[in-house]
């Protein structure tokens, strides 16, 4: 069967890396993948088109797609949009909730030959391989009621951090049956010393122990999980948390590996669809120059073989490419150290190809 792969490269740096990805798919066909890959608009690259960050065709493609690949969006340029509703992120957003992409795997990883970028002491994070499970369709991020409005004469603004059981249980499930197949330890990070959200989360963890007896669970607030990550982050395997404090948890865990460039992504459904994008942003700073990490995202194309496509030796393939290309001594800026070769977005792009090839 042929699979459809829709690619998304958004704002900022995102078209640049996403050429990448797309010399990449190419070179996967070219070696026996069976897809047909698809380009669409999204983020403010949409809204300058369409006036919409996520236009209908492209929610319409993405539909049909057995895998989407996204870029970043969002940018300065968009930021004083006043329709919160239209900003770049929202189109993110949408796609995350049209699809019901609410497990969010993100894999901290370090790449041996990186230790010396990471900004902890080597033996820190020497073999630190962390997989946050963070949910992606619900929480603070999309709870009902919000807003701004004007309260007692003053503006107010609110959101709301709710989940029921039902969306707990099944991120859950993600979490427990991911740490069955790796260190068999599952951390649930929550904030159960002040908000009931999170007491019914710690509930409903503990509820679904007993059914994975194989695995370790623990708890832990978010404010000690921060510190925590960054004072011995090896002694964690599978975190699983909520919409935000994973969102602020990968940030964090992705320096450990050296970059935030080199963190990839994957957001699946309970189809198995789903959509790979690097944990990073459009790096407005550096977009435009050239110099932007491209790994994450190239990265983020072998999660997608192996998660839904099902091609795990050519994702591995692809893992070892990157592999052998820092063993090679070549770096973007981001990750750049003494002694090792600084190379461009597009350069970086070329000698994960050449590695590929070989492999
Ligand atoms: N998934 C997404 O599309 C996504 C994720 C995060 C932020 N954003 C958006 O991106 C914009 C910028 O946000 P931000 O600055 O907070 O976060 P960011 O991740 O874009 O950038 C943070 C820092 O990391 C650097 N960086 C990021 N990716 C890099 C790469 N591949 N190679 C080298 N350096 C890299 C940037 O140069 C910057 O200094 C905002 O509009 C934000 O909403 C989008
Ligand atoms: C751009 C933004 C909406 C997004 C998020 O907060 O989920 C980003 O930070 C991420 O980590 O994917
Ligand atoms: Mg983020």
């Amino acid at each position: 069967m042929t699979h459809k792969v829709l690619l998304l490269p958004g704002d900022g740096i995102g078209p640049e890396i996403a050429a990448q990805a797309a010399r990449l798919l190419k070179a996967c066909q070219e070696a026996g993948l069976d897809i047909e890959v698809e380009e669409g608009l999204v983020g403010g690259s949409a809204y300058d088109v369409h006036g919409e960050p996520l236009p209908a065709e492209t929610l319409e493609k993405a539909k049909v797609a057995s895998a989407i690949l996204l870029g970043a969006v969002g940018g300065p340029k968009w930021d004083k949009i006043e329709d919160l509703s239209k900003r770049p992120e929202k189109g993110l957003l949408g796609l995350r909730k049209n699809l019901g992409l609410f497990g969010n795997l993100r894999p901290a990883m370090l790449y041996p030959q990186l230790a010396s970028a990471s900004s902890l002491r080597p033996e820190l994070v020497a073999g630190l391989d962390i997989m946050i499970v963070r949910e992606l369709t619900g929480g603070i991020y999309f709870g009902q009621p919000r807003g701004i409005e004007v309260r007692n004469g003053e503006r107010v603004g609110f959101n709301t951090y709710i989940y029921s059981e039902s969306e707990i249980e099944r991120i859950g499930r993600v979490a427990f049956e991911m740490a069955q197949k790796r260190g068999k330890k599952l951390c649930s990070v929550d904030k159960a010393n002040v908000l009931e959200v999170t007491i019914l989360w710690r509930e409903v963890m503990e509820r679904l122990a007993p059914e994975y007896p194989d695995v370790e669970l623990s708890h832990m607030y978010v404010d000690n999980a921060a510190m925590q990550l960054v004072r011995a982050p090896k002694q964690f395997d599978v975190v699983v948390t909520g919409n935000m404090f994973g969102d602020i948890l990968s940030d964090a865990a992705a320096m450990l590996t050296g970059s935030i460039g080199m963190l990839p992504s994957a957001s699946l459904n309970e189809s198995g669809q789903g959509m790979y994008e690097p944990c990073h942003g459009s790096a407005p700073d550096i977009a435009g120059q050239n110099v932007a990490n491209p790994l994450a995202m190239m990265l983020s194309v072998a999660m997608m073989l192996r998660y839904s496509l099902n091609e795990n030796a050519m994702a591995e393939r692809i893992e070892a490419a990157v592999g052998s290309v820092l063993d090679d001594g070549l770096r973007t800026a981001d990750i750049a150290s003494e002694g090792m070769q600084s190379i461009g977005t597009d350069a970086m792009g070329d000698a994960v190809l050449a590695a590929f090839a070989k492999q």
